[in-house]
């Protein structure tokens, strides 16, 4: 059978076409006759009524090369639609002997009718996949042809870029092989997958050579310099992954602990104190506590006195250098709180759940001795979780370089419109361009570690943490069409209150410090250079899943059962 012949396949045997005309009945039914015989002379309103419209379809699908069936169904089953609607119509009293009979017979043509539509379509996508087969196989072979012609001096490149044609008649006449002596260029061309487009038949060149470089503004010293991409005869390919499972090895053994805990919970009191001393006993391990645990501490047991504290922010600034390895104990809060001590770099957090959640809590407190030893010893997996930093500028310090200290959050910044019941109205922009004005509760720009948290809860996407982007989460914006979006993570962020706006808005910092944002002040947000490395129990991935399985119940639905309707 030839394509032309596939793709116009029609129905033609006598049970078809009866099932055809019945599709021409119900649209005028008054009542039809049953059963409806399949005579010669029915050819001509089954051409009429469905596939002329096939036959439409086919020649479409000829044309664009592409598989639709979902039209080619479409005739049949309205008469199908139609046939259970007029069902639904007809009064069918038990008595009524005649019409249950007729309501039957109905039904069975209906679903004779969905058969016929089918079959018609799978033989109409067939015969389009045959002539595509066809066409790439044609194209290859063409391809085959100009790659054998070798190669030409330059002069000749330019002409035949413009001879070439993937006609085989066309490029016969070409005759270059042997004629032009040793090549010195060689003619590539993109296989094109799928027929060619009528535009492409006479462009064939060699493909220009380039090159990718890493860096913003090609500021070399900028932070994404290393490079990932290779070039090799014009394909790119990437060497190597912008973030692969990262494993921390120790070079030299850890000596210093810093404990954060959850404040007001007993069970984390106690806990502290048992694993403070273990470490102290069992590994010889200086610890650092909090001042109030540090009182806790001495007040319940004096010989706690080997812990140390500090006594103001200039000793915490320091901390990063005195501090191998932070532990914490509650929940995805308590690592927050760690973070947020940081204004620099951070130590490795290994963080204990002792709260609800446990987003960012791996380690089950029970096996704390077995992890502490695993983490001690090393190496281990760990997730780097980037921060955003964040710049509060007020309009009136707008001309002074030192404005206020930037503020560094793990999971997000929020803008909303705070105790104002109007609408926040604040201006983005991304970089130098303009990304949009948020009408509405106000604005989350989250971290991928914190697309689980407030920006879930507006909206946005989950995010493996290592994926680096920054989140922008609309909270219920007054517009139909603002969907959330995911931007690079190298791009730096301003959010304006503009000073046409009715009130002020209120920035937070996950979700504490509040600071009023007035008309003309701004906000400022990029990725910080210092992230917050956690450790993991299994790896990053494993992590992740496990966290959105257990603490969100994603995707949680009862499996179906094996019985019932099937294809
Ligand atoms: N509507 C909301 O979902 C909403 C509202 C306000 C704040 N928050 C979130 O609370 C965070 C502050 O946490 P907190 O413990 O100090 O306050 P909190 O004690 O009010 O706890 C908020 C909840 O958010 C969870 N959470 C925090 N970080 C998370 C993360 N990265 N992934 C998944 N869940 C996370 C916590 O486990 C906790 O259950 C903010 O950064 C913000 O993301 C959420
Ligand atoms: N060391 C700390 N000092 C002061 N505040 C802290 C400290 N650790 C945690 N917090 C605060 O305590 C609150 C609760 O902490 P966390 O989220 O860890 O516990 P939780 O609420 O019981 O856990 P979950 O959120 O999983 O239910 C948070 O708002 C956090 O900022």
């Amino acid at each position: 059978m030839s394509l032309d012949e596939l793709a116009d396949k029609e129905a033609s045997s006598p049970e078809e076409i009866q099932l055809v005309q019945s599709d021409a009945k119900f649209r005028s039914f008054s009542p039809p006759p049953i059963p409806i015989p399949a005579a010669p002379g029915i050819r001509s309103l089954v051409d009429s009524v469905s596939d002329e419209r096939l036959d439409v379809i086919a020649s479409h699908q000829r044309e664009n090369g592409s598989i639709s069936t979902v039209s080619s169904t479409v005739s049949s089953l309205e008469s199908e639609k139609a046939a259970y609607e007029f069902l639904a119509q007809t009064p069918i009293k038990s008595t009524d002997a005649h019409l249950v009979e007729f309501s039957e017979a109905m039904r069975t043509v209906a679903k004779a009718l969905r058969r016929v539509a089918e079959g018609k379509a799978a033989a109409q996508a067939e015969a389009t996949e045959w002539k595509r087969k066809y066409e790439l196989e044609m194209a290859h072979k063409q391809q085959s042809k100009v790659k054998g012609c070798g190669s030409y001096i330059n002069n000749d490149l330019d002409k035949l870029a413009s001879q070439l044609t993937l006609d085989t008649a066309a490029s016969d006449q070409l005759g270059c092989c042997g004629k032009h002596g040793i090549c010195s260029h060689e003619v590539l061309q993109d296989e094109v997958p799928g027929p060619i487009p009528r535009s492409n038949h006479k462009m064939v060149g060699r493909k220009a050579s380039f090159k990718l470089s890493w860096g913003c503004n090609g500021d070399k010293n900028g932070q994404h310099k290393h490079d990932f991409v290779s070039f090799e005869k014009g394909d790119i390919t990437t060497t190597e992954r912008s973030n692969k499972q990262i494993l921390l090895k120790w070079e030299s053994q850890p000596q210093t602990v810093l404990f954060i805990t959850k404040p007001n919970s007993n069970s984390v009191r106690v806990l502290c104190a048992e694993m403070v001393r273990w470490l102290k006993e069992h590994k010889n391990i200086n610890v650092f506590v909090e001042p109030r645990v540090s009182k806790e501490l001495i007040t319940e047991d004096s010989s706690y006195n080997f812990v140390q504290t500090w006594d103001n922010d200039d000793e915490i600034k320091l901390l990063h250098t005195k501090v191998d390895l932070i532990v914490t104990l509650g929940g995805d809060g308590t690592v927050l709180w760690a973070a947020s001590l940081f204004k620099g770099p951070v130590p490795p957090v290994v963080a204990f759940s002792l709260g609800s959640l446990g987003f960012m809590t791996p380690f089950l407190s029970e096996q704390y001795r077995d992890c502490l030893d695993n983490v001690l010893n090393g190496p281990f997996s760990i997730t780097l979780r980037n921060r955003l930093q964040c710049h509060v500028i007020r309009d009136a310090a707008k001309e002074e370089l030192v404005t206020e200290e930037p503020i560094l959050v793990l999971n997000e910044v929020t803008i909303d419109r705070g105790i104002s019941s109007y609408l926040t109205y604040l201006e983005c922009y991304c970089d130098s361009s303009f990304v949009t004005c948020v009408q509405g509760d106000g604005l989350i720009i989250s971290t991928t570690s914190g697309s689980t948290a407030y920006s879930l809860a507006a909206g946005g996407s989950m995010v493996h943490p290592q994926v680096p982007g920054i989140l922008f989460t609309p909270i219920c914006p007054h517009s139909l069409s603002f969907r959330p979006l995911i931007l690079p993570e190298y791009v730096t962020l301003r959010v304006q209150v503009p000073y046409n706006s009715r009130g002020s808005a209120w920035a937070s910092f996950d979700g504490k410090d509040r600071k009023q944002l007035s008309p003309g002040d701004a906000l400022i947000c990029s990725i910080s250079p210092w992230p917050v490395p956690t450790a993991c129990l299994a790896d990053s991935t494993t992590d992740f899943l496990r966290s959105i399985h257990e603490g969100l119940h994603w995707n949680l639905r009862k499996s179906q059962s094996f019985d019932g309707p099937r294809d």
